[in-house]
This record gives structure tokens, C-alpha cells and sequence, in this order.
């Protein structure tokens, strides 16, 4: 056969487009709607028929509203991460509430997917309407969509686990990029405050590396936040909610609120820090709680401090072993204090951490923090609430090594030796360890800093002693205060006592000197009577 010159193919080809465009000109005018409708719906199954090739459209909007489509926000996030790649032409875009710029296919490019081994191509496209209206959405004049193309033969594959996981993978994704939230509760829920938390970004920069403490504590607890960001499925084999309670305690300064920042930077969760105080009361506190989004991590810091959990109840006996009128005061004062303190009762924060309303949802840490562990409540602390009992104590020589990496980017020093020793013998919390380590000036030497660590636990050793020393005579004061009170009452007693014999004796003197004399006075009646001629029998 003698192949067709290329201008003649072309003239060929053009003058066929030209033929197709007329007819369906012809077919669009004269044709009723109905039997244009047919015409094409043969059409699309003859083009069917002949292309093997499935194609999936997902629109960037839905529904009548215009909102978003969930599954076209999810494949944005799932090609941003991949499209890097692969597409020549990006487009880059900065989203609200994102850490950084989001890059997406740009329009009308294609990029060629795997999944399993089954090719799938995606473009991104959009229509532009040929009416224009005037809309309140800028955006919705131009329809954006994504097609997904796949053989036929995969089908099966694609619609029962390719979308999943898109969706999957897109969510995750997007709870990478997004910016996380430290929200607080609002004390006033004004008509303009839909919610009752009010947020900020959170932007804390603690991590587990540079938090100081015992390296195999620090593991486990990393291991711990692991095990239940993947334990769904666990969770709902036990039969258990998806949440887990940590309870931080130790002297102030040790790092509690930092490992929180820790905490939530590692799981990638947002941070909800809850003032009891500005709590109302307890359908408040559940209100708040169902308003609690999953990924979180709940903070109660301070928690002997917010309430007087344990008060509460002593308080109600109190008043219940008082007089009426005493009783009648401390109600009236009580009324008085409850109209600006915070009714949260102890019950209603156990039920927060623990009762029907709190399986709202999953995917959640509570942690409360205190300075005196003694102090609370033992329903409050118990496993289950809190499953877990982290000690934040005073710095150790662990500690310090991270401590002094992070501060002065030294691993090894001389006076190191030196250090370990004291801080085995003297209590210093991290947070002045810290503060000493911390260059005061521009190129301030690393030897500057270790010596006024050494400077500072001297110090802290003196002000211990200093301080020993005044509870030591502090206490045998008081004991000598208590050796001679006692002393004192004994002598009391033994003088009480003594008197109190020399009453008795006094007495029983008296009552011998009064029978003698009722005898003698009785022997003379009896000589009477007989003399009288009486005799009684
Ligand atoms: N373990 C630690 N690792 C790293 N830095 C620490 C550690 N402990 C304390 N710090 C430093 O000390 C500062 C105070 O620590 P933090 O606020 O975490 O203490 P806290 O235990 O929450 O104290 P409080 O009981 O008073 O709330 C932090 O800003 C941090 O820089
Ligand atoms: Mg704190």
C-alpha cells in the first residue's frame, strides 16, 4: 500500500471533523431533545463499547450549598503528596490553618498512579459554565473536578479498595499539613460565641529529644503513645473506649507542661487545656466535653489546685456535725462563695474522665498535672481514670546530658564527673539546670556556663543545708516545746491526783469520826429505851 502524504492525511482528517461538526450542528437544532438524548446515550454505549477504559469524576463542590466534597479535599491531599513527583506543572497554593504551602496538580495535567499494580490515571480539569450568574462564591463559576481512568478489568480493585484508601491515605495527609490548635474554654459564653472553646494555633516547640529525663522512662512512654495512637482495633476488641489518662506529677520546674507540648507534638493531636475554675458546672463540663474533637489530648493542669476535690466532701460532714445557727452561717457565706466559684463537683469530673458521655468520640488523652500527688482524691487517680502514673522528678545525670546537648551542643567535659556527683547529692529541677546552662551573651564559652551550673548546685547545696538545718531545729524546738508541755500536764496530773487523794483521805477521816459518833449516840438511845421500859424488837 502507498502510505498517504501527510498533507493529504491532514486534509482528510480535517474534512472528516468538518463532516462530524455539521452533522451534530444538524443533529443539536433540528432534532427534538428527546431523540437527541437517545442519540447520545447510543453514542456514549458505542464509545463504550469500543474504549475498555472506566472514567470517575469527583467535583470539587457537592450539594446544593456548595460545600466542598470531602472525597475531592481527600484526593487533593493524597496527589499533593505524590504529584510532586510525577506532574511537570504545579500549582501552588497556601491554605488556611496549613504550616506551609500545599501543592496540587495544576489544571488540565494528568499524572499516571499505581495502585496493586493497576495503572490509574488522574487528571485535574475544570468547566467553565457558559451562563454567567452572579454568585456569591467566587469560585463558582469555574468547576473544578478530578477524573480517575482505569481498564475495566481492574474495576473491582478500584471501587472496593483503591477509593478507601485514597480517602485513607488523603485524611492523613491533611492531618499531617494541617496546623494544630491549642484551644481554651471560654468563662463567658456570650449569644456571639457559638462554641464553648476559643483557640490559638499551637505552636509549641518541645519534643521528645530535647526533653530531659531518664532515657529508658522517656522510651517508655514513647512506647506507651505509640501503642494507643494504633490501637483502634485493640481498643474495640477489649471493649474499651479509645482513650488513655496520664497523670504528671512531681516539684514544679521538672518538665510536666513541656512533656505535654512533647506529647502533642509526637501524636500530632491538638491540646485542649481546661480551667476548671471557669467551669460553671457539671452540664457545662459536659457540654465542653462533647464539643471535643478526636486527636486531642485533654489538659487539667494543676488539678489539686482548680477544685478542692477532696474539700468538697469533708466540707458537707463539717457542716453537718455543726449547731443550727452555725450551720445556718456557713450555708449563707457557701452560697455566697458558690455564686463566683465553680460548681464542678468531683463526681461530675469523674464522670468526664470516665462516664458514658466521655466514649463520645475516641482517640484521646486526658492528662492532669499537680505538685502533690497526696492530695488527691484516690477515685480521681485510679487506673482506668488515670492509667498512667508518670514521676517528673528533680534533674538526674541523664538529664542533664540532654540538657547540656541541647544548651551548649557539648557532649563530654571535663567537669562532667564533677556534675554527676553533685546532682546525685543535691535536688535541682531541670528548669534550673536549665537556666544555668543558657549562654547569658553572645559567645559565651561552654566553660562559663558548666561553672555557673557548679556554681549554682553549690549554692542550691548550702541553701539545702541552710535549710535542713532550720527544719532540724525547727523540729527539736518543737519537740522540747512538746517534752515540756507534757512534762507539765504530767505534773499537772500528779498534782491533781495527789490533791485528789488528800480529798479522799480527808473524807474517809470525816466519815469514820461521823459513824463512831452515830455509835455512841445509838448505844446511849438504847440504855434509854431500856430504861423507859421499851424494847425494840
Ligand atoms: N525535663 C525537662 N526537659 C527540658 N526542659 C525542661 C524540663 N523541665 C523543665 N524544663 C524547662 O523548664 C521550664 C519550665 O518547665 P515546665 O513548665 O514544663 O515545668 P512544670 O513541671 O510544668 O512546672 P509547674 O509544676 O510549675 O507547672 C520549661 O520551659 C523548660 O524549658
Ligand atoms: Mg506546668
Amino acid at each position: 500500500m502507498i502510505p498517504m502524504p501527510m498533507g493529504q492525511l491532514w486534509n482528510n482528517v480535517g474534512s472528516l471533523m468538518a463532516t462530524f461538526m455539521f452533522v451534530w450542528a444538524i443533529i443539536q437544532q433540528y432534532f427534538p431533545y428527546r431523540l437527541r438524548a437517545h442519540i447520545e446515550r447510543y453514542a456514549h454505549k458505542f464509545i463504550g463499547f469500543l474504549n475498555p477504559y472506566i472514567t470517575i469524576t469527583f467535583p470539587e463542590y457537592t450539594g446544593e450549598r456548595l460545600r466542598k466534597s470531602e472525597a475531592f479535599t481527600a484526593i487533593q491531599n493524597y496527589l499533593s503528596s505524590r504529584s510532586s513527583i510525577r506532574a511537570k506543572r504545579l500549582k501552588a497554593e497556601a491554605v488556611k490553618n496549613r504550616k506551609s504551602l500545599v501543592l496540587s496538580m495544576d489544571d488540565n495535567e494528568e499524572v499516571i498512579d499505581e495502585f496493586n499494580g493497576v495503572k490509574i490515571w488522574w487528571t485535574s480539569s475544570k468547566t467553565v459554565p457558559k451562563t454567567q450568574s452572579i454568585s456569591y462564591y467566587p469560585t463558582s463559576d469555574e468547576r473544578r473536578f478530578y477524573k480517575l481512568t482505569f481498564h475495566r478489568r481492574h474495576r473491582e480493585t478500584i471501587l472496593d479498595s483503591f477509593i478507601n484508601h485514597i480517602m485513607e491515605e488523603g485524611k492523613a495527609v491533611e492531618q499531617k499539613n494541617r496546623q494544630r490548635k491549642l484551644y481554651m474554654n471560654n468563662s463567658s459564653t456570650n449569644w456571639w460565641h457559638k462554641s464553648s472553646w476559643r483557640h490559638v494555633p499551637f505552636e509549641h516547640p518541645a519534643n521528645f529529644r530535647t526533653l530531659a529525663m531518664d532515657p529508658k522512662k522517656k522510651q517508655e512512654i514513647v512506647n506507651d503513645l505509640v501503642k494507643f495512637k494504633n490501637g483502634k482495633e485493640y481498643y474495640e476488641k477489649v471493649g474499651k473506649a479509645w482513650k488513655r489518662g496520664y497523670l504528671l506529677y512531681g516539684p514544679p520546674g521538672t518538665g510536666k507542661s513541656t512533656m505535654i507540648a512533647a506529647m502533642a507534638n509526637f501524636m500530632e493531636y491538638d491540646v485542649y487545656d481546661l480551667e476548671l475554675t471557669s467551669v460553671k458546672d457539671n452540664t457545662e463540663l459536659k457540654k465542653l466535653l462533647i464539643e471535643i474533637t478526636n486527636k486531642s489530648i485533654i489538659v487539667i493542669e494543676d488539678i489539686d489546685c482548680s477544685l478542692d476535690l477532696t474539700g468538697q466532701r469533708k466540707k458537707k460532714k463539717k457542716t453537718e456535725e455543726e449547731g443550727d445557727e452555725a450551720k445556718k452561717e456557713i450555708e449563707k457565706k457557701a452560697k455566697e462563695e458558690e455564686k463566683k466559684e465553680s460548681k464542678v463537683t468531683l463526681s461530675g469530673l469523674l464522670n468526664f474522665i470516665d462516664g458514658i458521655w466521655s466514649a463520645c468520640g475516641g482517640e484521646r488523652l486526658i492528662i492532669f498535672t499537680t505538685n502533690h500527688k497526696e492530695k488527691l482524691d484516690e477515685a480521681l487517680i485510679r487506673r482506668g481514670r488515670m492509667d498512667k502514673h508518670i514521676e517528673m522528678s528533680y534533674c538526674g545525670f541523664e538529664a542533664f546530658k540532654v540538657l547540656a546537648m541541647n544548651y551548649l551542643d557539648v557532649e563530654w567535659d571535663d567537669s562532667y564527673d564533677k556534675i554527676k556527683e553533685m546532682l546525685e547529692n543535691i535536688e535541682m529541677t531541670p528548669a534550673d539546670v536549665a537556666e544555668n546552662l543558657m549562654p547569658k551573651y553572645e559567645g559565651e564559652e561552654t566553660g562559663e556556663c558548666l561553672k555557673r551550673l557548679i556554681k549554682g548546685l553549690e549554692d542550691a547545696k548550702v541553701a539545702a543545708d541552710k535549710k535542713k538545718a532550720e527544719e532540724e531545729a525547727e523540729a527539736a524546738k518543737m519537740a522540747e516545746k512538746e517534752k515540756e508541755e507534757k512534762e507539765k500536764e504530767e505534773k499537772k496530773k500528779a498534782e491533781e491526783e495527789a490533791e485528789a487523794a488528800k480529798k479522799e483521805k480527808e473524807q474517809k477521816k470525816e466519815g469514820e469520826s461521823g459513824e463512831k459518833k452515830e455509835c455512841k449516840c445509838n448505844g446511849v438511845a438504847t440504855t434509854e429505851a431500856k430504861e423507859n421500859g421499851h424494847v425494840e424488837k
